[in-house]
């Protein structure tokens, strides 16, 4: 259950509380998070009071998605530090929470090297807690300014392929304001083309195991008066087939150096479909996902996920904290093939939005290219 790990608080809170925020009440610093395995049946509250308890809300995915892993990785090392924990030891678990997201281990690295350079520098602890929570701090705003470009530089791109008539976008798992600092990626672009008057409509996969089209993109669309629909993942080809679709908008978990694509498991074969019906399929993901280290997809790890997700119907009302199943759907004993996350090459990508621009076709050398744009990291 959620409060063996960390402390729960709050119901009937306000619509609308922050994904991740940094408190600092007498008892000591605390990282609060709002509980995404519980929506959208309720909006409740995670207090970490240690980067273990982090560790354990990141696995059973309280907090998710990319770039908000990035961010709750920093702030993990800003807690260790600021309650005397080692924090080379809290960077390690932080970072190896989940695999595949490249963002986690970069926003563990950048809160580490904060704090290993204020330490070296000054050799005094709390100081260097401080740089951690500042790099924290900056990681979190930069990726709300990245989410505002990125849906400026999506926008364009959709009105540059498809003109007038509105756009029909089909998205999967959830990329919204739930997975950012900001407006988040793939969804924040949907988001801006319902704005300027040009979203017909959104197509939201399910994104089974765990529902995080249907629990929380859903919520995000609903929230935001979004002309939404849900469907199920297998529904998908003959939403393509009836003409139903201009474009393919998703978010990414580590982009490889030659452009091969990590997302939700069921992009891939979002990709394919799109390809063989001519419809453009569009990655929008910032910057710290693309992982030149990371040559192609043979050597991205894609993380594997209990097998209760599959077997069972997993859902926010049923406790899955703590390795619990939810609704038992297949015999018992049945075995399960679930990986969180499936690659999808880079000759099925259309294009790669970031927030400092679009690169299509995709190629390793417009990749690197635009990386080498990207401003290096800094810390205050
Ligand atoms: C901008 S979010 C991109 C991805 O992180 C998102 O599509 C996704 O696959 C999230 O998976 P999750 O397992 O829910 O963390």
């Amino acid at each position: 259950m959620a409060d063996q790990y960390a402390q729960t608080r709050g119901d009937n809170r306000p619509a609308g509380i922050p994904v991740i925020r940094w408190e600092e009440p007498p008892e000591g610093p605390v990282v609060v998070l709002l509980d995404q395995t519980r929506l959208p049946a309720e909006e409740m509250e995670l207090v970490c009071t240690d980067a273990p308890a982090l560790v354990e809300a990141i696995r059973a995915l309280a907090v998710r998605g990319a770039p908000l892993l990035g961010i709750a990785g920093a702030y993990g090392v800003a807690l260790a530090a600021a309650r005397g924990f080692d924090v080379d030891d809290a960077a390690t678990a932080l970072a190896g929470a989940r695999p595949t997201a490249v963002n986690l281990s970069v926003g563990v690295r950048r809160a580490q090297s904060a704090h290993q350079a204020a330490l070296a520098k000054t050799g005094d602890s709390r100081q260097a807690a401080s740089a951690a929570l500042a790099a924290a701090r900056q990681l979190h705003q930069e990726d709300a300014r990245a989410s505002d470009r990125m849906a400026e530089h999506g926008l364009a791109l959709l009105d540059e392929l498809q003109s007038g008539g509105g756009h029909r976008i089909l998205t999967h798992c959830n990329t919204g304001s739930l997975v950012s600092g900001g407006e988040g990626t793939a969804f924040a672009v949907a988001l801006a083309a319902h704005r300027a008057g040009r979203l017909r409509r959104l197509w939201v996969d399910e994104t089974r195991p765990l529902f995080q089209g249907a629990r929380l993109t859903a919520y995000e669309a609903a929230r935001n008066d979004l002309p939404y629909t849900l469907l199920t993942d297998n529904a998908a080809g003959s939403l393509f087939a009836a003409g139903e679709v201009d474009a393919v908008l998703i978010g990414a978990d580590r982009i490889a150096a030659d452009g091969s694509v990590a997302n939700k498991v069921g992009s891939y074969p979002l990709a394919v479909l799109a390809r063989y019906h001519h419809v453009p399929f569009i990655v929008v993901a910032p910057v710290t996902t693309v992982d030149l280290g990371t040559p192609d997809a043979a050597s991205i790890e894609v993380e594997q996920r209990p097998g209760y997700e599959v077997t069972d119907i997993v859902a926010p009302q049923v406790p899955v904290m703590g390795g619990g199943g939810g609704i038992p759907v297949a015999p018992l004993g049945t075995p399960a093939y679930n990986p969180a996350f499936d690659v999808t090459p880079p000759e099925l990508v259309t294009a790669i939005v970031t927030e400092e621009g679009t690169v299509s076709p995709v190629t390793a050398k417009g990749l690197a290219e635009l990386c080498s744009r990207s401003r290096q990291p800094t810390v205050d």
